[in-house]
Order: structure tokens, then C-alpha cells, then sequence
């Protein structure tokens, strides 16, 4: 069933790519399933190897029961166990009772000590509950407690605790894994290539006439840059000013339909997420509806309707909200992005990485050298960083089960709708999303918005900006008061880079630095911040 893995990265990942290539002709195999989580597995994404596992669960239920797709996943169970075999007469209780024996404890094998690796303890935990003690080793489960319980200590940092007066509900899910542009991703595009800056700066066009992306160098954030020593430029992309740009004057309306909200939906506008309240105050609006399944309420005609050309009909009568710990409601969020990404590629028949909201985002992924980086068998990560966030929850189940609710196949659309693509999806989300709490201080609604999101961030901004449905920039009429070393007016030069602020820049520095290193990926070393953090050591 465990496929032995090759010797080199490049080795394995031709494993991989061979295994990728045969999904669309397989998708109900278990032993494919199988074969791919252990791929990923021996290439040290063990996320990735938990999504094939689970997926392998799944098709043994469908296998054994009379599921949505439970002819396919028998027909598949039994020509894999022909092969294996080689009996060309067996019969169908004898392949029920493989996949549910042999299958099922490979399945479990992998899925288990996997979402240890990654930290989802709680669901870890669930799927060890599960296993029929008659399936596998008692060594083996003793094992893999072993190695959770350990975990669970690290994470409540202590090594006397109870763990038994511990409820399984209470344990943590969240890990991380890692943030990276995958070898085989080859959907996302070289964004400094003239035919991306021609795509991005026709989208600008509409939204900002006069700005412009291009290419900046921006400094790379760690220990020594925080100091200001030894600061190493790389290149991204940022706005620019096209043109000669007043004080005041407004230069950016941009609206988007990857939005999220997390609370009730009569809040706020389904579509571009303005409070609907706001809406009829200051408009005098009446709040619309989807004719068809009057959950959704929209701001708009022009919502309702974008929204209805472009994702709302994968989504319709379905229910996404899900009941969440208070400290995991930032999380949802992103997750809510993730289900309106699925829904406006499903709705606009397109590869979700392929959507104009998405294709163009930097996933802020770690830009290692992976031949260099990367050390095959030294541990689950194969000693690459792990960066973003991962839960069985958020990166697995919720998305699949989301998908089945809105009829998409899980296992013929694995190559539109896989771990590593919600982790892809994730990576760009949490870097570039806008946030918005509520009046209980929860955070309450988010949205991406593609071209304001290019905007690079200082401690002393030439542009602000505001969020309500639409994102609006405008010229700061006045700067920050600090000593600069070149004095500077208001308004933009043709030419200037826009800065936006990614945190209150009424905050002393160190907690300004603090809040923004989340979208920074570090601290931030504009020469504000450098300067005043030079003079508050003084
Ligand atoms: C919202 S994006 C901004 C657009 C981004 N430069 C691009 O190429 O798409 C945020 C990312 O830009 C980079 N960034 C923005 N402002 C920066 C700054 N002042 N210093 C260093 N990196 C910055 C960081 O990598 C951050 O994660």
C-alpha cells in the first residue's frame, strides 16, 4: 500500500507530479488516495498528506455504504484490489472488507501521526477515538497518544498536568505548516512579466486612473533590518502615481466580491459587505434579497446583481455558518474568503488560483531555495519554515464539506479543489485581507480588495484610506509630525510610491511595529520607525 519513496527532492516530486497527473483518471481510488498523501508525506508537507488520507476515509465509507458516490468508489475499490491481488473472481464482500480493513488502518496511519505533526490536536484526537481497536497494533495506538499527549503538555507548557481532566473539545487544532509557492503550482504568474503589469494596470485603470503598479524593492524584514543594519532589498510589486496628485484629493474606489462576514447576514451586505444599516441611512436604500433562498440580503441592485452573475448561485440555500470558539473567530474569516473564492470559481467556471481577485496576490511565501532548503527524512517539514496557519478544520474538512454542500465533486475536481490550493488560497488571504470588528471587539467582516492590497505600507503614509462597501484612498492632506531627513509636502509627485498604512499610526513605535508585522511578515523599518526607535533608545 506505501508506495517507498524515491531518494531526491527531484525524484520525488516526479513521484508526485506522475501521481497528480493520474487523479483526473482514478479520482474514486483509495489506493491512489493512498499513494498521494504518502507522496506528500516522503516530500514533508504532512497537511497536504492528512487531506489525501482523509479523502481515502471518505472513499472507504462511500466504498462500504450506500453513499453519493458509492458505486464509483466500489467499482475502484475492486479493481485496485484485483490488482493487488490478481484474482480475477472476487467478489464484492471480499473488496468491502479490504478497503474497510487494510485501507482504512493505512488511511488512519497516515492521517493521524500527520495532524499531530501539524498541531490539530482536537481533530487528531477525534480520529484516534475512532479507531477500531480490532484495525490496528496497540503498539502502534499507544504510539500515536504518546506522541499527542506530548504535544498537548508542549502546548499547555507544563508537564504535571491531568490530561485526562482535559475534554478532547478543549484541545488545540491550530499549527502551522508551510507557506510556499509549490513546485508544481503553475498557476501562478511571474507578476513582474509585462503581460501581468499590462493585466494589473488595465484592472488599476478602472479603479485609480492615476496609479500605476509597478515594480519596487522593498526591504526584507528580520532581526538585523529592525535595527537598520544589513538591510537586503527584494523585489515586489507597489502603486505609483501616475501623475501629480493634490492633498485631499481622492485617488482610488475599488469594490470587491471576496468579501466575509462572520455573524448573520442581514448585518451586512452579502456582496461588498457595507453595513446594511449605513446603506439605507445614508442612501436610502431598501435592503434586497436573493429571490431564491432569502438568506442573503444585499446593499444593491448593482450587489444583487454582481452578485448573481458571479458566485451567489453556487451558494444559494446553502448553509455555511458554523458554530466557533470566540478565539477562532479571526480565523472563520478567512475561511469565509475561502468559501467565496469556491463559489465565484465554481459560479464562473474558472481554477479558483485563476480568479482575477486572486491570481495576482503574493502569498508572502518563504522564497527558500528548496534544493538547498529542503532536508528529505530530517523531520515532518522536511527543515522548511512553517509560517501559516493550518487547521484539519479550516484547511481540510470545512472546505470539502462546503463543496460537497454546493454539489461540486470532491474527488473528479481534485485539481481545482485541493489542500495544497486552500493552503495557496489561505497563504494570499492572510496576507492581503482588510479586517473589520464588531461592536463586541470580534472581528466581524473581511474582504480582499486586488488592487488596493498592492499598496505597500509605511509608518509615515502619503495616502489614507477608508472601508465601507468600497475601499476609498485619498491624498493625506497632512503628514505625520516627525523629524524626517528629507522634508516632504503632501500630495503625490508623478512617479512617488503610494504608501498606505497597515496599522494606527497614532501608536508609539514598538506597538506599532507590533501590529503591523503580521501583514509585514516582520518589523516594519520605514524611516519613521527607524528614526524613533533610534531616538527612544537614546
Ligand atoms: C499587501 S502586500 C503589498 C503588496 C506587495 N508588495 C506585492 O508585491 O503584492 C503586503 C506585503 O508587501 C510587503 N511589504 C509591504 N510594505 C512593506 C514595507 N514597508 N517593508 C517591507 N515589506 C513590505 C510585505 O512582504 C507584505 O507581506
Amino acid at each position: 500500500m506505501v508506495t517507498v519513496p524515491s531518494h531526491t527532492l527531484q525524484e520525488r516530486l516526479e513521484g508526485l507530479a506522475k501521481l497528480q497527473a493520474g487523479t483526473l483518471d482514478d479520482p474514486y481510488s483509495i489506493t491512489h488516495r493512498l499513494a498521494l498523501a504518502n507522496a506528500y508525506r516522503c516530500l514533508g508537507y504532512p497537511d497536504l498528506a492528512a487531506g489525501d488520507a482523509y479523502k481515502a476515509l471518505l472513499l472507504v465509507d462511500e466504498c462500504a455504504e450506500e453513499g453519493e458516490f458509492h458505486e464509483e468508489a466500489l467499482e475502484a475499490a475492486t479493481n485496485d484490489y484485483r490488482d493487488r491481488n490478481g484474482s480475477p473472481d472476487e467478489d464484492t464482500e471480499q473488496v468491502v472488507l479490504w478497503a474497510r480493513s487494510s485501507c482504512l488502518k493505512s488511511a488512519y496511519e497516515i492521517l493521524i501521526p500527520c495532524l499531530i505533526q501539524c498541531g490539530s490536536l482536537r481533530s487528531a484526537a477525534g480520529f484516534l477515538k475512532r479507531v477500531p481497536t480490532s484495525l490496528m497494533d496497540e503498539v502502534i495506538l499507544a504510539s500515536y497518544q504518546e506522541s499527542l499527549d506530548s504535544k498537548l503538555r508542549l502546548h499547555l507548557n507544563s508537564q504535571d498536568i491531568d490530561l485526562d481532566s482535559i475534554s478532547i473539545e478543549d484541545y488545540p487544532d491550530k499549527g502551522s505548516v508551510r507557506r510556499e509557492l509549490y513546485p508544481w503550482n503553475n498557476h501562478e504568474p511571474d507578476r513582474f512579466s509585462s503581460d501581468a503589469l499590462r493585466f494589473l494596470n488595465d484592472e488599476m485603470e478602472h479603479v485609480a486612473p492615476k496609479l500605476e503598479v509597478k515594480v519596487a524593492q522593498l526591504p526584507i524584514l528580520n532581526e538585523a533590518s529592525s535595527h537598520g543594519a544589513d538591510v537586503v532589498y527584494v523585489k515586489q510589486l507597489g502603486v505609483f502615481a501616475k501623475e501629480d496628485i493634490s492633498p485631499g484629493e481622492e485617488i482610488l474606489t475599488e469594490k470587491s466580491l471576496l468579501t466575509g462576514i462572520s455573524r448573520l447576514h442581514d448585518f451586512y451586505c452579502d456582496a461588498c459587505s457595507i453595513s446594511l444599516s449605513d446603506a439605507s441611512d445614508d442612501q436610502g436604500f431598501t435592503t434586497l434579497s436573493c429571490e431564491e433562498c432569502e438568506e442573503v440580503f444585499f446593499c444593491s441592485q448593482e450587489c444583487h446583481d454582481l452578485a448573481q452573475d458571479n458566485y451567489h448561485p453556487s451558494l444559494c440555500g446553502v448553509v455555511t455558518e458554523q458554530k466557533v470558539k470566540p478565539s477562532e473567530v479571526a480565523d472563520i474569516l478567512y475561511t469565509r474568503l475561502l468559501i467565496r473564492a469556491m463559489a465565484l470559481a465554481e459560479t464562473q467556471d474558472v481554477h479558483p488560483l485563476e480568479l482575477k481577485e486572486v491570481r495576482y496576490i503574493w502569498g508572502d511565501y518563504h522564497g527558500l531555495d528548496l534544493a538547498e532548503r529542503c532536508k528529505l527524512d530530517s523531520g515532518p517539514f522536511a527543515a522548511v519554515p512553517q509560517t501559516l496557519a493550518f487547521s484539519f478544520e479550516a484547511n481540510i474538512l470545512k472546505p470539502l464539506h462546503i463543496l460537497e454542500k454546493m454539489d461540486v465533486n470532491i474527488y473528479v475536481q481534485s485539481h481545482r479543489y485541493d489542500t495544497w490550493i486552500f493552503n495557496t488560497l489561505y497563504a494570499k488571504f492572510r496576507g492581503t485581507a482588510s479586517g473589520r470588528q464588531g461592536l463586541d471587539g470580534r472581528p466581524e467582516i473581511c474582504a480582499v480588495h486586488p488592487m488596493w492590497c498592492l499598496a505597500n505600507h509605511s509608518c509615515d503614509p502619503n495616502v489614507t484610506w477608508e472601508w465601507n462597501g468600497t475601499i476609498r484612498f485619498w491624498a493625506r492632506e497632512q503628514l505625520v509630525n516627525y523629524e524626517r531627513q528629507v522634508p516632504r509636502q503632501p500630495g503625490l509627485k508623478k512617479g512617488d510610491e503610494v504608501f498606505s498604512h497597515y496599522c494606527d499610526i497614532r501608536l508609539p513605535v514598538q506597538e506599532r511595529r507590533e501590529w503591523a508585522s503580521g501583514a509585514l511578515g516582520g518589523l516594519c523599518v520605514c524611516p519613521r520607525c527607524v528614526w524613533e526607535d533610534t531616538q527612544r533608545k537614546q
